[in-house]
């Protein structure tokens, strides 16, 4: 059997044949859909690649519909969902990343949201993308909720470890996570040893507020920068595109 990789992760594949990626999360517990849907407008107009939509509470049902059918509406950039549990999965979105929290203690977030999750996904048609997803020290609201044994900033191996261990599980993206809104992202160091012991490209996420942090994390390895706080704490769409513009700069050779 040849393994089948759908329209969004080629994408992604062919992206990064050019350049590293700048993915935008947007959180339907925090975003309307009238505010996404400008968000998004902004996203397409100033080069982000994808938008992503989740959250840890609150992303699901009607919130979630709306605000992924309102991106949808106002942009043709890939809509990739970010599921916080079962309950994150729309039929309006173009893929789903199907994540495991590697380093969680509960199984729920190993494998049971994804078994209660697997069939709705199938009834949708979304693609599903494999992805390990490994939190890092402080793991803010999604460590606490996710129940994550977050990797320590100064022990970059154990995070390699992880990650190469997803890699050998058949994931096909690996997701360093700070944690949203964290005080620092994770560190360039523990990138950079991940990166050089992983094939598959690497997500990295969480804290990233400005153009020269996602500079460094690029440079130190990260093939793929998602950003969220800093564009939902912008007080107007003009100050939303000034730090999509600096990220840009950052992010992009
Ligand atoms: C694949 C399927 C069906 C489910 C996967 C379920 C898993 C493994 C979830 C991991 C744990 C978790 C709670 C992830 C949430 C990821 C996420 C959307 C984080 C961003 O949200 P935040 O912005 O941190 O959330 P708040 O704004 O709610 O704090
Ligand atoms: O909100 P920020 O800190 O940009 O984090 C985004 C993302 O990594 C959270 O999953
Ligand atoms: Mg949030």
């Amino acid at each position: 059997m040849f393994v089948k990789i759908g329209r969004v992760e080629r994408y992604i594949h062919e992206k990064l044949e050019e350049n590293k990626l700048h993915f935008v999360l947007i959180d339907p517990d925090d975003t309307s859909p009238d505010e996404a849907s400008k968000i998004a407008k902004l996203c397409e107009e100033v080069g982000v690649d994808a938008i992503m939509v989740g959250g840890s509470t609150g992303a699901e049902g009607n919130i979630l519909d709306e605000v992924v059918r309102a991106i949808k509406e106002s942009s043709s950039l890939p809509v990739i969902l970010f599921p916080g549990s079962h309950g994150g999965i729309s039929k309006y979105a173009d893929a789903i990343f199907f994540m495991s929290l590697l380093n969680s203690r509960n199984p729920f977030f190993i494998t049971g949201a994804q078994a209660l999750g697997a069939f709705t996904v199938k009834k949708f048609g979304l693609e599903p993308i494999p992805m390990a997803y490994i939190i890092i020290e402080p793991g803010e609201t999604v460590g606490w909720v996710g129940d994550a044994k977050p990797i320590p900033r100064h022990k970059p191996k154990i995070a390699a470890a992880y990650a190469l261990a997803g890699q050998y599980l058949g994931m096909r993206l690996i997701y360093l996570e700070a944690g949203s809104g964290a005080p620092e992202p994770v560190p360039p160091e523990m990138v950079r040893v991940v990166k050089s012991a992983i094939d598959v490209p690497l997500i990295v996420g969480g804290g990233i507020r400005n153009g020269n942090q996602a500079r460094e994390l690029v440079k130190a390895g990260a093939d793929i920068i998602v950003t969220g706080t800093a564009i939902e704490s912008a007080k107007s769409i003009e100050e939303a595109k000034v730090r999509l513009k600096h990220l840009r700069e950052g992010i992009k050779a």
